[in-house]
C-alpha cells in the first residue's frame, strides 16, 4: 500500500496550476449520457474518481476515453446497459449521478445504492423523491434502485420539487433528468455551488433550457433531445483552497494558476482574518503569509458559506495557529475523523457533537497517521508539512480519489514529500 512520507518545516513558495473540479467533472461525465452525440470535456482532472466514473460508463457500453492529458471524449450512442453496479458505486458515491440521465433518456435505470461512508450516512432519498415527483417508479431491492417509467409513458414529466435540505448531487441529478422531461420543472431549495452552475452551463451548451442556476430556484423547460457539446470543467475550488491553507500554514508565498478566487470567498476571508495576504485576479490567486496565523472559528454551510470540503484542511491550519477556535460542522454528522490523527501529531482538539474546539499549539511533531477520507487526508498532509521530523500518511488511496498528483505539486512548491510503497 502506498503512503506519503513528509519531512516538515519547509516553506511553500512558487506557482502551481489548479486542476478541473472533481465535483464538476463527475456529474458532467454523467450528463454526456443524456445524448447520442459525442461530448468532449476539457480540463478533466486526472484522479481516481474520474477513472472510476469512466469505468462505470464504459461498463454501460459507452465509449469513454481520454484523448490526451485532460480531455475526455464520451460517445453514449451505443449505450446498451443502463446500470451502475455495486462494485463500482461502492468506491464512489457520485455514481448515483447516473440515475437521472439514464432514466431521462432510456426510461429505465438500475443503480446501486451508494451506502454510507466515513463522513456520514449520506442517504439519497431526495434524489428518489424528486424523480418520483417527475413520474418515475422506483423500487429499492437487493441494494439497488430499480427505476422505470410507468407503462405507456416514454418521458419523465416536469414537476415542482422542494427538497428537504440543500443537496448538491440531488440538485444535479434532478436538473439533468428534467432537461429531457415533458414540460417545466422547478427545483426549489436548489444547491448554488459553482459545480452545479458549471453543469447547468454544459447542459445549456447541449441544448437544455435552464434558468436560475446559481440561485436556490432552478427552472428547467424539458426538450425532446440534447446534442453533443464541448465543455471545459471549472477549476477545483477545493484543491485551490487546500493549497492556500497549506501555504498559509507554512508561512509561504504561492500563486495559484487556473483558479477562481470568486468561488472561494468564505475561505479566503478566513485566511485574511488569520493574517494571510490574499489577492485574486482573473484565473489566479496569490497568498503570502508570515509567522503564525491567528486561529479562526467557522461553521460549514452550503455555498456560498464555508465549504464542508475545506473544514479539515482549515482545521489543520488552526492547530498550529495562535489562539483558540471553534469549528462547527453542520453538513455531515461524522466529519471529524481527522481529529484523532491530528491529535497524534500534537494538536489540541476537543470534540463536542458538531463542534470541535481547537487550541493552537506552537508546533506539531511528526508521526505515522492514517487517512480516513479524502479531505481528512489533505488535512494530515498539511499538518505533516509543518510538523517537526517525519510524518507518514497511510491509506492515501482516499487522497488519490480527489487530488491530481498532490505530492508532485507540493514538491514543486518546495515541500519535502514523497510517495513510498
Ligand atoms: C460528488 C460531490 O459533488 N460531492 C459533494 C456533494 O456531496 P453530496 O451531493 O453527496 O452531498 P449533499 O449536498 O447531497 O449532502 C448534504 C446533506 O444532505 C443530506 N442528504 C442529501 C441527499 C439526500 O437525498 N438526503 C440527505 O439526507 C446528506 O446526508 C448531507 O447531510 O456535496 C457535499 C456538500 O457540499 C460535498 O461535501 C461533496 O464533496
Ligand atoms: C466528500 C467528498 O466527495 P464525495 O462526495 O465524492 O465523497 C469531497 O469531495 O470532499
Amino acid at each position: 500500500m502506498q503512503r506519503l512520507l513528509i519531512r516538515g518545516g519547509r516553506r511553500l513558495e512558487g506557482e502551481v496550476s489548479i486542476a478541473g473540479a472533481k465535483n464538476a467533472a463527475l456529474p458532467e461525465l454523467c450528463a454526456a449520457l443524456l445524448t447520442d452525440e459525442p461530448v468532449r470535456l476539457h480540463n478533466v482532472p486526472q484522479l481516481q474518481d474520474v477513472a472510476t466514473m469512466l469505468r462505470l460508463i464504459a461498463n454501460m457500453g459507452v465509449q469513454a476515453e481520454r484523448v490526451g492529458g485532460t480531455t475526455v471524449q464520451i460517445d453514449a450512442a451505443a449505450l446498451t446497459t443502463p446500470e451502475a453496479p455495486y462494485e463500482l458505486v461502492k468506491t464512489m458515491r457520485a455514481s448515483v449521478l447516473a440515475l437521472g440521465p439514464l432514466l431521462a433518456r432510456f426510461g429505465e435505470a438500475t443503480v446501486s445504492l451508494p451506502g454510507g461512508c466515513a463522513i456520514g450516512s449520506r442517504p439519497v432519498d431526495q434524489h428518489i423523491k424528486g424523480l418520483q415527483a417527475m413520474g418515475a417508479q422506483i423500487d429499492v431491492e437487493h441494494g439497488y434502485m430499480l427505476a422505470r417509467l410507468p407503462r405507456g409513458r416514454s418521458r419523465l414529466h416536469g414537476a415542482r420539487i422542494v427538497t428537504d435540505m440543500v443537496t448538491v448531487t440531488g440538485t444535479e441529478n434532478l436538473m439533468m433528468a428534467a432537461t429531457l422531461a415533458e414540460g417545466e420543472t422547478l427545483l426549489e431549495n436548489a444547491a448554488q455551488e459553482p459545480e452545479v452552475v458549471d453543469l447547468a452551463e454544459m447542459l445549456i451548451a447541449m441544448g437544455a433550457r435552464i434558468e436560475g442556476h446559481g440561485t436556490s430556484r432552478i427552472r428547467i423547460q424539458g426538450v425532446d433531445r440534447l446534442h453533443g457539446c464541448v465543455h471545459t470543467v471549472v477549476p477545483d475550488r477545493i484543491e485551490a483552497g487546500t493549497f492556500l491553507c497549506a501555504a498559509a500554514a507554512t508561512g509561504g508565498d504561492i500563486r495559484l494558476r487556473d483558479a477562481r478566487g470568486e468561488h472561494l470567498d468564505a475561505v479566503i476571508e478566513k485566511l485574511r482574518d488569520a493574517g494571510a495576504e490574499v489577492a485574486c485576479g482573473p484565473g489566479w490567486i496569490h497568498l503570502r503569509s508570515q509567522g503564525r496565523m491567528r486561529a479562526q472559528s467557522f461553521r460549514t454551510t452550503e455555498y456560498p458559506g464555508f465549504p464542508t470540503d475545506m473544514q479539515a484542511q482549515f482545521m489543520a491550519l488552526n492547530c498550529i495557529a495562535e489562539g483558540a477556535a471553534k469549528v462547527t460542522e453542520t453538513i455531515f454528522e461524522n466529519r471529524f475523523m481527522h481529529v484523532n490523527e491530528l491529535v497524534r501529531l500534537g494538536a489540541r482538539i476537543q470534540i463536542d457533537g458538531k463542534v470541535a474546539l481547537i487550541e493552537g499549539v506552537p508546533r506539531l511533531s511528526g508521526a505515522t497517521v492514517m487517512a480516513t477520507d479524502l479531505r481528512a487526508s489533505a488535512s494530515l498532509v498539511i499538518a505533516g508539512l509543518v510538523a517537526d521530523g517525519e510524518t507518514l500518511v497511510e491509506r492515501i488511496y482516499h487522497l488519490d480519489r480527489g487530488y491530481d498528483r498532490m505530492e508532485v505539486k507540493l514538491r514543486a512548491l518546495g515541500a519535502d514529500i514523497e510517495r513510498i510503497s
